[in-house]
């Protein structure tokens, strides 16, 4: 059976994103990394899957209005209150619109491939059921509820196993799928030198030493390019 799906990307505030980033670069740096990450990510379900639906949901008046201009639809939270917050206000929404399942993504994905996408979306699944594909450090990269509001969410430290226990206590079918693009988010300077070192992306990325805040010539930073309407710090 096809199941009506409503991908679901929380956006936080620009300027209060990757504060694991703070030891390798400073606040506008951050938020144009963050900002970088989330038009990447509207730029792949634009492009990639314009037949998918995509709701942003956020408190940011700037990420509203940049999510509509790439054509995703967005639910306004009346303040941040978490992505476990946000994720249930959209399942809320995801259910009174009719959809059958909603599949969570974070801004934040270091690579988000056609293929992953396709697999987690048209993944055969009963209902209820719940599909996790895990992040490399055991948080939840992506979440596809079936029905949207399933579960109570439970994003933060070790995320995978917090959703795993939440739907076997229900007895909901629960499934792991391990996508190795999937799986690599972009929290931390570990996670930011993976992406440096994996990235097929030349035009996207570049080195930049020294830092414009506490320099560390031996750590890479990370400069999305003017290009790509990214503020540059
Ligand atoms: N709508 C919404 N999205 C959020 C909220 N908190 C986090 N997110 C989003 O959830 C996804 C994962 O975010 P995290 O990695 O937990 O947070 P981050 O701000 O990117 O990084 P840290 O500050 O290092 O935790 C990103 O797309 C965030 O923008 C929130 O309160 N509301
Ligand atoms: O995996 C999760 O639960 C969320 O993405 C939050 O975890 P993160 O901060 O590791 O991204």
């Amino acid at each position: 059976m096809l199941m009506k799906t409503l991908v679901v990307i929380p956006v936080r505030d620009f300027a209060d994103a990757k504060s694991r980033l703070e030891p390798l670069c400073g606040p506008s740096r951050r938020a144009a990394l963050a900002r970088w990450l989330c038009e990447r990510t509207l730029t792949f379900f634009r492009d990639c899957m314009p037949e998918q639906d995509v709701l942003v949901v956020t408190a940011c008046d700037t990420i509203a209005q940049l999510a509509s201009s790439y054509g995703a639809a967005v639910l306004r939270e009346s303040h941040p209150s978490g992505m476990s917050a946000a994720a249930h206000l959209a399942a809320e929404w995801s259910c009174a619109q009719g959809y059958d399942s909603q599949l969570l993504i974070p801004a934040d994905i270091a690579q988000l491939d056609e293929a992953e996408l396709r697999a987690l979306i048209n993944h055969p699944r009963p209902v209820p059921s719940v599909l996790i594909s895990p992040a490399h450090d055991r948080g939840t990269n992506a979440l596809l509820t079936t029905p949207p509001d399933i579960l109570p969410f439970q994003f933060g430290l070790h995320s995978s196993d917090q959703h795993w226990n939440a739907a076997h206590r229900r007895g909901i079918t629960c499934s792991l799928i391990h996508l190795p693009k999937l799986r690599f988010d972009i929290d931390t300077p570990a996670d930011l030198s993976h992406l440096l070192s994996q990235s097929s992306e030349p035009d996207y990325l570049e080195l930049d030493a020294p830092w414009q805040h506490q320099p560390t010539p031996s750590s890479p930073t990370y400069r999305p390019m003017p290009s790509q309407g990214v503020p540059a710090c």
